[in-house]
């Protein structure tokens, strides 16, 4: 039987899967993508966090969904999307890397000229599903900072394991990790 942790996030209950990242680690897999009902709830409860900021930045993929209604319920024209792949459109991007809990290998983060010339001098706000590490985060404030933007407030729909006592995020639940010990 697989195991779960079942929680509640925004007022909807949830069932996690638990999932193997290390040898002595499980997390609890939450997977925004998709779920409709999650971002629509926990948007607005992020955005009530946030200070005034002019600019919203997330990291492919599991960030674009909840920017994506964040910058609607702003009212703001546009969010930026850190992508995680080289692509054919992009001119002389920035680049930052990053390794995360759940991909546990070394990613790149590339921001296009377009996006980097949009985000300087603008206060922003990172944004992502799940703060762990916070690799993810520091990635992305590099990147935003090479561009020239202010970083002013950084939120997650769940802080795991260690990221909950941060103080310099905003989150609206904590999510545990499960370290099991390995048998001899
Ligand atoms: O604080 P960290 O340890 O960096 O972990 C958090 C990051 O890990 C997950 O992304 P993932 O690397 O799984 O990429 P994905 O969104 O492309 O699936 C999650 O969406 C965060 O971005």
């Amino acid at each position: 039987m697989s195991e779960t942790y079942k929680m509640n996030i925004a007022g909807l209950t949830r069932e996690l899967p638990l999932v193997q990242v290390a040898l002595d680690l499980k997390i609890a897999s939450f997977v925004i993508l998709g779920d409709a009902e999650i971002v629509e709830a926990t948007a607005p409860l992020l955005i009530k966090k946030l200070p005034k900021v002019e600019l919203l930045v997330t990291a492919e993929a599991k960030g674009i969904p909840l920017v994506c209604e964040m910058a609607r319920l702003l009212h703001m024209p546009r969010y930026i999307v850190v992508r995680k792949s080289h692509k054919p459109y992009m001119h002389r991007p920035l680049e930052s890397d990053v390794v995360s809990i759940t991909t546990q290998k070394r990613q790149t983060l590339y921001l296009d000229h377009q996006d980097a010339l949009l985000l300087s001098g603008k206060r922003v706000a990172l944004i992502d599903d799940v703060i762990s590490t916070g690799s993810s985060l520091k990635a992305l404030e590099t990147i935003v900072n090479k561009a020239g933007g202010e970083v002013v407030a950084k939120a997650a729909v769940l802080a795991e394991g260690d990221a909950a006592e941060r103080e310099d995020i905003h989150f609206i639940e904590k999510l545990p990790l499960f370290p099991h010990h390995l048998e001899n």
